[in-house]
């Protein structure tokens, strides 16, 4: 951009709602009369719901106020449409409250890929069940680390702590990086549809603790990660990302857990990068993730 362009901003819009003709004529002339270029725009018709998605990025001339203007004329809209809609700035990279229990590889690997900038996150916090000295060899890079223990007895106290970490901190997105703790309903509730966890098994095989025991026991012939936004049902939320990776019988339970931590820290990494970049829109207990 030269000194003589004026300066655009880059937003993305998604939206969901039931199905009828002129959704898309009716986002793209408003649009244009707001004066923005479209970009880039991706839809999905599920005729078995007779609903309809749609993630559209498109820029406009920056301008102080811009976003509220936007949300008026697009709130507007989406009345007429009875639309669940989004709209994000991608100035403005998500904050993330980062959870973690003993294993830290997708901690430090979602760490690392914010720190190089290929992830456009704001890591607000970071919070582990276990002392940061099980960490010591892990550089935080000035991210506040909070010791939250929990027990059956303290679980209620400990959700609120991070519930008050989660307001206070105004975080948008909280990721389980291998957190091994069933949040509870209530806190699972608050944190619908921007609480992810990694689960290191090919959902829906292998629910619960200890994935890669159970998958050596049955003798599987593929192992998996699924990234998947929590809900109170463990292991049942929309899954967003997975991904596998050939095994052998000639492979231990140790053998199965080191190649599944390259599966694990992958598919979270593309999970949070398709939240972020509002690629995945939920569609009842599946989701919708456009292309990228
Ligand atoms: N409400 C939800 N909470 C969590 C989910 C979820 O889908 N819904 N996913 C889990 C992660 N997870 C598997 O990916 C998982 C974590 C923990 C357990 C478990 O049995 N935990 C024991 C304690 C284990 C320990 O202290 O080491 C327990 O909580 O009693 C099973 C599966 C994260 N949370």
């Amino acid at each position: 951009m030269t000194r003589d362009t004026p300066a655009r901003s880059t937003f993305i819009l998604t939206l969901d709602c039931p199905n009828r003709p002129g959704i898309v004529a009716g986002i793209s002339t408003r649009l244009f009369e707001l004066g923005a270029n479209i970009a880039d725009a991706q839809q999905y018709d599920d005729t078995g719901q007779d609903r309809f998605f749609m993630r559209v990025v498109f820029d406009i001339a920056a301008a102080d106020g811009l976003a509220g203007r936007l949300e008026a004329e697009i709130g507007a809209l989406a009345a007429q449409f009875a639309m669940r809609w989004t709209l994000s700035d991608t100035a403005r990279p998500a904050r993330v409250l980062l959870l973690v229990s003993k294993f830290d590889h997708c901690l430090v690997d979602l760490l690392y890929r914010w720190r190089i900038g290929e992830l456009a996150i704001a890591p607000v916090g970071i919070v582990s069940n276990h002392p940061r000295t099980l960490h010591a060899d892990v550089d935080f890079h000035g991210i506040p680390f909070h010791h939250l223990p929990v027990t059956p007895q303290t679980r209620a106290a400990q959700e609120e702590e991070i519930w008050q970490l989660v307001q206070s901190t105004g975080t948008e997105l909280v990721v389980l990086a291998r957190y091994m703790q069933i949040l509870s309903d209530g806190l699972a509730r608050k944190l619908a549809g921007r609480c992810i966890n990694i689960h290191h098994s090919f959902l829906p095989g292998f629910k619960g603790a200890r994935p890669y025991h159970q998958a050596f026991e049955r003798g599987v012939k593929l192992i998996g990660a699924t990234a998947h936004y929590v809900t109170g049902d463990l292991d049942e939320g929309p899954i967003i990302e997975q991904d596998v990776e050939r095994i052998s019988h000639a492979d231990t339970p140790e053998d199965l857990i080191r190649k599944g931590r390259d599966i694990e820290r992958r598919v979270l990494a593309r999970a949070v990068r398709i939240h972020v970049e509002r690629r995945a829109l939920p569609n009842g207990r599946k989701t919708v993730v456009f292309g990228h």
